[in-house]
C-alpha cells in the first residue's frame, strides 16, 4: 500500500449490458460522470459475444479515449473504470479494468476499494503458478476469480473469491459477455443498479445512471452479487454474504461522492445540507457572513446558513471565494508544494463580500490543513475582521485503509493535536468540528453501520498495527466453507 504517497481519490466503476447497441459510448459517458472519483487512468473493456476488446490509458477520461478508440470497442456489454491508486504503481501496469484470459473464458475486472490481505493472496496464487504483471491488489482479485472459475460455476466462483478477500471492494466484472456487480459484505464502497430503456447499468454512483437517462433501481446490497442478462433484458440477484453490521464509508457522503448522487438510499446533497444544519446546532456562531469553501463545502454552508437564519441569527450566506473551474481537487495533488500552489490557483476571494466583515468559513473536512490555512490567510488579507472555521466532519486522526488513502498520521493535522492546537496552527479565530453522532444522524445511518476508521482509529477489518472496531471471526485464507446455495 502507498498511504499518503499519492493523490487522494477513490476509483469509479461501471458496467452495462444493452439489448442491441454498443456499450462503449454509454460506458464512456458514465466514466465522465465518475471522473471526480479517479483521475489517473481510465479504461473500458467490452465483449461482442466472441471476443473481448479493451482500451486502458493513463489520464482523464477525455484524454484517455479518442473517437477511434471507442469505435474499436465492439459489443453491447462492457465495464469501465477511473482510477485513483491505493495499492500498486501509478502506471499502466495497474490501470483498470484488468483483463485475464484463461481456459474457461475471458475475464475483465474493475475495482473500487482496497484489500488488506493482498500479499497473502498473491503469495498463495504465485505458489500455484499464477504470474502477475502488476503490484496492485486488483489483479489478485482477477486471478483468484479466474482460478475459481476453472472448477466452479460463476456464482460459486464469485462467492469463493469474496470469502478470501478482506477489505473493501465494489467490483464490476465481465465473464465473457456477462456483466456482474459485487459489493463487499460490509458495503464499504458504494455500488448501485440502474435501468435504461434498453438495458441495465451498474455504477459507483447514481449520477452516472442519470447521465445515461436511466433510472436508479436500488443500491447493490452489502454482500450481494448482481448478474446482468447479456441481452439487457434483466438481472439476477444473489445475496452471497450477510454480516450483522455494515461499514459504509461516511466520507463518501461528506466529500467524495457527487452531491447529485444517491448513496445507500440518501441523496448526498441532502446529507450535506443536514450536516451543515447539525454544525449550526452544535457550534453555530453569529458572524456577518457564512461562506462555503468551494466545491464540496457548498451544501454544508447552505444548510448551516438556513439553520442560522431560522434561529434568528443575522448571518448572510455569501459566496466569498471564487473557484477557478480548471483546477481539480487539490487533495489529489502528489506533493505538498503542488497542493499549496493549487489552493491559491483554485480559490480567490471576492474582496467586496469580505472586507470589514466577520466571516464563518464552512468546509466539509480538514485533512492536512492545506486548504484552511491558506484560506484563513487569504480572507484576512482581503479585509475580514474575524475568520471562524466550522467543519462538517469530525477531526481526521488516522489513515484510511479502505480505499481513500488520505495521508499518513504524520501528515494529518488532527493526529495527536487538540482542536485548540489546530485552530492555532491554521490561524482561525475559532474552530469547531462536527461530532460523530451528528454525522451518523445527518446521513441517516446508525453509527454501528459506518466505517469510522479515519476519525476513531478503529477499523472494520484486521489491519496490522491498528485496532479493529469489533471482534469478528475471520477465517484464514482457504478456511471459509462454501454454503451450497
Ligand atoms: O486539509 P486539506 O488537506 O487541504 O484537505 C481538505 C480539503 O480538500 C478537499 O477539497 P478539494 O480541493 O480536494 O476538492 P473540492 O473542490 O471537491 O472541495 C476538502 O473538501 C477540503 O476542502
Ligand atoms: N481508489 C481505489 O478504489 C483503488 C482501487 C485499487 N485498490 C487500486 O489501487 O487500483
Ligand atoms: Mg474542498
Amino acid at each position: 500500500m502507498q498511504h499518503g504517497e499519492g493523490p487522494t481519490e477513490k476509483c469509479g466503476v461501471v458496467g452495462v449490458a444493452l439489448a442491441d447497441r454498443d456499450a462503449a459510448r454509454p460506458l464512456y459517458y458514465s466514466l465522465y460522470a465518475l471522473q471526480h472519483r479517479g483521475q489517473d487512468s481510465a479504461g473500458i473493456v467490452t465483449h461482442d459475444g466472441f471476443q473481448q476488446h479493451s482500451h486502458v490509458e493513463m489520464g482523464l477520461v477525455g484524454d484517455a479515449f479518442g473517437p477511434d478508440d471507442l469505435d474499436d470497442l465492439n459489443g453491447s456489454a462492457g465495464i469501465g473504470h477511473v482510477r485513483y491508486p491505493t495499492a500498486g504503481s501509478v502506471n499502466t501496469s495497474c490501470a483498470q479494468p484488468f483483463s485475464v484470459s484463461f481456459k474457461s473464458g475471458a475475464l475483465g475486472l474493475a475495482h473500487n476499494g482496497n484489500l488488506v490481505n493482498t500479499d497473502e493472496l498473491r503469495d498463495e496464487l504465485e505458489s500455484l503458478g499464477h504470474a502477475f504483471t502488476s503490484d496492485g491488489d486488483t489483479e489478485v482479485i482477477a486471478h483468484d476469480l479466474a482460478r475459481n472459475l476453472l472448477d466452479s460455476d460463476l456464482i460459486r466462483a464469485v462467492k469463493r473469491t469474496m470469502g478470501r478477500m478482506h477489505g473493501s471492494y465494489a467490483l464490476t466484472v465481465m465473464h465473457d459477455d456477462t456483466v456482474l456487480g459485487v459489493r463487499d459484505p460490509r458495503g464499504n464502497r458504494p455500488l448501485c443498479l440502474g435501468e435504461l430503456e434498453d438495458g441495465y447499468v451498474l455504477a459507483s454512483e447514481s449520477a452516472a445512471i442519470d447521465t445515461l437517462d436511466g433510472t436508479l433501481v436500488r443500491d447493490v446490497q452489502p454482500g450481494e452479487l448482481i448478474v446482468l442478462e447479456a441481452d439487457g433484458s434483466g438481472y439476477d440477484s444473489y445475496q452471497l454474504f450477510e454480516e450483522e453490521t455494515a461499514a459504509h464509508c461516511f466520507f463518501e457522503h461528506v466529500y467524495f461522492a457527487r452531491p447529485d448522487s444517491v448513496i445507500d438510499d440518501r441523496l448526498v446533497y441532502e446529507a450535506r445540507r443536514n450536516l451543515g444544519r447539525a454544525l449550526w446546532e452544535e457550534s453555530g456562531i453569529e458572524t456577518d457572513a457564512v461562506m462555503p469553501v468551494p466545491d464540496s463545502g457548498r451544501a454544508f454552508a447552505s444548510g448551516y446558513a438556513d439553520a442560522a437564519q431560522e434561529a434568528g441569527a443575522g448571518t448572510e450566506f455569501a459566496e466569498g471565494l471564487m473557484k477557478n473551474r480548471y483546477v481539480g481537487r487539490t487533495f489529489i495533488m502528489p506533493t505538498q508544494n503542488e497542493r499549496e500552489r493549487a489552493v491559491r490557483l483554485k480559490l480567490n476571494p471576492i474582496k467586496s463580500t469580505v472586507e470589514g466583515r466577520s466571516v464563518t468559513l464552512i468546509d466539509d473536512s480538514i485533512v492536512r490543513g492545506t486548504t484552511s490555512t491558506q484560506l484563513v490567510d487569504l480572507l484576512r488579507d482581503a479585509g475580514a475582521t474575524e475568520v471562524h472555521l466550522r467543519i462538517g466532519a469530525p477531526p481526521i486522526v488516522a489513515p484510511c485503509y479502505m480505499g481513500i488513502d488520505m495521508a499518513t498520521r504524520e501528515e494529518l493535522i488532527a493526529a495527536g493535536q487538540s482542536t485548540e492546537d489546530i485552530r492555532d496552527s491554521i490561524g482561525a479565530d475559532s474552530l469547531s468540528y462536527l461530532s460523530i453522532d451528528a454525522v451518523a444522524g445527518a446521513i441517516g445511518q446508525s453509527r454501528a453501520d459506518l466505517c469510522l476508521g479515519c476519525v476513531t482509529g478503529e477499523y472494520p477489518f484486521d489491519i496490522e498495527g491498528e485496532e479493529t472496531d469489533r471482534e469478528l471471526e475471520r477465517p484464514t485464507v482457504g478456511e471459509r466453507e462454501l454454503a451450497d446455495d
